[in-house]
């Protein structure tokens, strides 16, 4: 498994030649032809965009929350804003957005980058978003261990907009309450109101 820091997937790195193959074989059965200028780089090109947006699968999204501090700061944190994209396990076809956090640390904090970098090595793996979103919530209750934790996503599927029903512009907006979060609506109305402004 690839270094935390690395974010690259080493699967494909290891199976580069075959993965390239397999995408000019899609290539030809679509109806394409392999040979023209345009194409002869895009196997390479797709394989190593292959190792960037499944990079997920060489993380443990634990690690990432390696470096914690204890502190006795006990209110709400919100980590909002976080850009993300991934790929719908349906389709393997885009959708992004963002994604806030918000948590009530109980004496252990995690680094601000940290909370990128979990959503980083959750979203860049095939997924759907509903599961992005409770990964997210359980890993932090996990490993922080805070009175609660609240996660909030919202996402544009290219499934829906570019084929399919296409309706572009429609948003998919998932939430994982955890914890003080699951029994304190006025914590859950504080929260959703800091993430709006
Ligand atoms: N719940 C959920 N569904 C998703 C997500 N991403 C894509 N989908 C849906 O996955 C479903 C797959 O449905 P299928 O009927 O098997 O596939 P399909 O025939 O291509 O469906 P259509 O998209 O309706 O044309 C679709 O309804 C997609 O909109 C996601 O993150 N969460
Ligand atoms: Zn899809």
């Amino acid at each position: 498994m690839a270094g935390v820091k690395d974010y690259i997937n080493d699967n494909v790195g290891r199976n580069r030649e075959r993965i390239e193959e397999h995408i000019k074989e899609i290539l030809r059965l679509i109806g394409e032809n392999v040979e023209r200028e345009g194409l002869l780089e895009t196997p390479a090109r797709v394989t190593r965009m292959y190792e960037e947006i499944f990079a997920g699968y060489s993380v443990d999204p634990r690690d990432v929350l390696g470096v914690t501090f204890d502190e006795k700061h006990e209110e709400l944190v919100i980590i909002k804003d976080i850009v993300y994209y991934s790929q719908c396990e349906h389709h393997m076809a885009p959708f992004f957005g963002k994604i806030h956090v918000g948590y009530l640390p109980s004496g252990k904090i995690a680094g601000l980058s940290k909370f990128a970098r979990l959503v980083e090595a959750i979203t860049r793996r095939l997924q759907v978003q509903e599961r992005i979103t409770s990964e997210i919530a359980d890993i932090l209750v996990e490993v922080l261990k805070p009175h609660g934790v609240m996660v909030v996503v919202d996402g544009e599927h290219l499934c829906m907009c570019s084929r399919g029903v296409k309706k572009p512009g429609s948003k998919t907006v998932t939430s994982a309450v955890r914890g003080q979060f699951a029994t304190d609506s006025a914590l859950r109305s504080e929260f959703l109101s800091l993430i709006k402004g």
